[in-house]
């Protein structure tokens, strides 16, 4: 991948995308607006206005404690935010429960996976389908409603994890899984109930840097067939490479926007992150040089 493409590009829908906080977006699929959550005396999340633009990858970058994960958790009904309006595909959100905002197509990943260890990979992917008979209590006592229901959600099932490559561990106990593959499941089940957007919180954090790869490129995938992205992520080489554009929170508050080469070199996210991130490597990008990750996969598969 070359480092031109990465950092200069524009995707074409961002253009003419101002690069300032609260920036109005062509086709915006989140709008939000004055979204202030309080713990006690703290501002967690202050955000004035905030634009997602619909089928790019959007990442949400800043320092720890910055407010991303307590964001994530107001806008997927997780959380109540002390005020504050958002609105989904021009549908408010706002007072929803997280199962409804997870029906009408926003679908997040937790920064911990929640895949259950002693159920098998399949049956952790069954759990997430839509109309699972724990959910619809009548599937449970119509035995031939069920049977074809769990026929056509195990078929959907095998068919994503071919696509993680885990359909050979469908039979496995997910406690089993290595933490990339973990990750790896936890996208899968997000895929169980055919979200509009999916929202990955450190989807990077422990994996191993051979799957990194694997999984910035299902990512990117996602993005291709449609989908929007909205991720968080503390991993500056994968922020790089496959977002469109940055979104950086510091103190609750969005501090700066725009493409990934320009916005992380802008004093604003430089001081960010130099506040709380003193160690945070904002540019080397040989962990995804060819060479490396080839030799990296190749110490992994000796392993
Ligand atoms: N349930 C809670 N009760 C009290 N304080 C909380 C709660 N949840 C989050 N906070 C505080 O809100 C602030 C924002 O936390 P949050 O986890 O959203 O930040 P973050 O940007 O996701 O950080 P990280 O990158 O470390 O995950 C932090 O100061 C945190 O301690």
């Amino acid at each position: 991948m070359s480092d031109d493409t990465t950092t200069l590009a524009v995707t074409p829908a961002l253009q003419d995308v101002e690069h300032v906080p609260g920036a109005a977006k062509p086709e915006p699929i989140i709008v939000a607006d004055g979204i202030v959550r309080r713990f006690g005396g703290m501002t967690a999340v202050d955000v004035e206005h905030l634009e997602v633009q619909k089928g790019v990858i959007t990442a949400l970058i800043g320092p720890n404690g910055a407010g991303k994960t307590t964001f994530f958790n107001l806008l997927t009904g997780f959380d109540a935010p002390n005020a504050g309006q958002w609105s989904f595909e021009g549908r408010s959100l706002s007072g929803k429960s997280a199962a409804s905002v997870a029906k009408s197509g926003m679908v997040r990943t937790f920064q911990l996976t929640k895949a259950l260890s002693r159920l098998t990979v399949l049956q952790n992917m069954l759990l997430a389908s839509p109309g699972n008979p724990g959910e619809r209590f009548m599937l449970s006592w119509l035995p031939f409603l069920w049977k074809k229901h769990e026929a056509e959600a195990t078929a959907k099932a095998m068919e994503i994890l071919a696509r993680f490559k885990l359909d050979t561990k469908a039979q496995d106990y997910a406690g089993s899984l290595s933490g990339g593959q973990r990750k790896l499941l936890e996208m899968a089940r997000a895929l169980m109930t055919d979200p509009k957007i999916i929202m990955l919180d450190e989807p990077m954090a422990g994996v191993n840097p051979a799957l990194v790869q694997s999984l910035l490129g299902h990512v990117q995938a996602l993005r291709d067939e449609g989908m929007t992205v909205l991720f968080v992520e503390h991993d500056m080489h994968a922020v790089r490479h496959i977002s469109d554009w940055v979104v950086v929170m510091a103190e609750g508050r969005i501090v700066a926007e725009g493409p990934p080469g320009t916005v992380m070199k802008d004093q604003a996210v430089v001081d960010a992150y130099l506040g709380a991130h003193h160690d945070t490597d904002l540019g080397d990008d040989s962990l995804l040089d060819p060479e490396v990750l080839a030799r990296l996969e190749a110490e992994e598969e000796k392993r």
